[in-house]
């Protein structure tokens, strides 16, 4: 891997949620480059658009203004079923609301996610799928449901769908919010050093210092930060 390859560059970004009485930029960001490889934490305060931001760097939101590139291909001038099937096959993300499949257990949650990029040969999928949910300590759940789980265990779970396709980007979003100090920190070491074994590139956005003290790049959306990359404003327009 060539550590100094550029994967994601974003330029002028903006996001807005518009309605009848006000305009909210969720997102603003000048310039952000990431290299290959570069492990990241995402920094600010409620609703300062970490989330907005990492929907957009998968893909899932498109920005009002700007663009955003992943190996200089633009995301917005994809067609949607394109970048669909690059979001399976390329990017693993722990949504912050983690977004497991009800219906599904723990097991075939990891195997669906599998089906839909086809990246893991089917004959190494079901041995794939126990060895990361036992790295994250959860491979005596493999027939239970996700309510039948607690919020940690599934956000483990959640964490080991995000890797399971080999993805070349991570994103993860609080990933470690609702677990306690020692299993934050086994996700967290999980998530790091899957990416550095694999050469992806991790972003994470957290609150928890200690998460963030890790990572020796810190990506800030609060103004008065190091790396201001961009911060949430609300114009009232009535
Ligand atoms: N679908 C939406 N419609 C309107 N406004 C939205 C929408 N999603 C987010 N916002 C607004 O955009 C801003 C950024 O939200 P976002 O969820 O990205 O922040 P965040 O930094 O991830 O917050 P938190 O740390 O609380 O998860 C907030 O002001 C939020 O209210």
């Amino acid at each position: 891997m060539d550590g100094d390859e550029k994967m994601l560059e974003l330029n002028q970004v903006r996001k807005e949620y518009r309605d009848v009485l006000q305009t909210i930029t969720a997102v603003a960001v000048d310039h952000l480059m990431i290299q290959t490889g570069e492990q990241i934490a995402l920094v600010g305060p409620s609703g300062s658009g970490k989330t907005t931001l990492l929907h957009l760097i998968s893909g899932l939101l498109t920005p009002t203004a700007g663009e955003i590139k992943f190996n200089d291909i633009v995301l917005s001038s994809m067609l949607e079923t394109w970048r669909d099937t690059w979001r399976a096959k390329a990017v693993g993300y722990v949504f912050q609301k983690l977004n497991l499949l009800s219906s599904l257990t723990v097991l075939d949650n990891l195997l669906v996610a599998m089906s839909f990029a086809n990246v893991i040969p089917k004959k190494e999928q079901r041995q794939w799928a126990i060895q990361l949910l036992d790295q994250v300590g959860v491979s005596d759940k493999l027939g239970k449901f996700p309510h039948q789980l607690s919020m940690g265990e599934q956000q483990r779970v959640a964490a080991a769908r995000a890797v399971i396709n080999k993805p070349s980007l991570i994103l993860a979003d609080e990933p470690t919010a609702s677990l306690d100090q020692d299993n934050g920190l086994l996700v967290l070491d999980m998530l790091r050093r899957f990416a550095k074994e694999s050469g992806s590139t991790l972003v994470v956005s957290t609150h928890d210092r200690q998460i963030m003290n890790q990572f020796e790049r810190i990506c800030s959306l609060r103004k008065q930060s190091e790396e201001v990359i961009g911060s949430a404003t609300s114009n009232r327009l009535a």
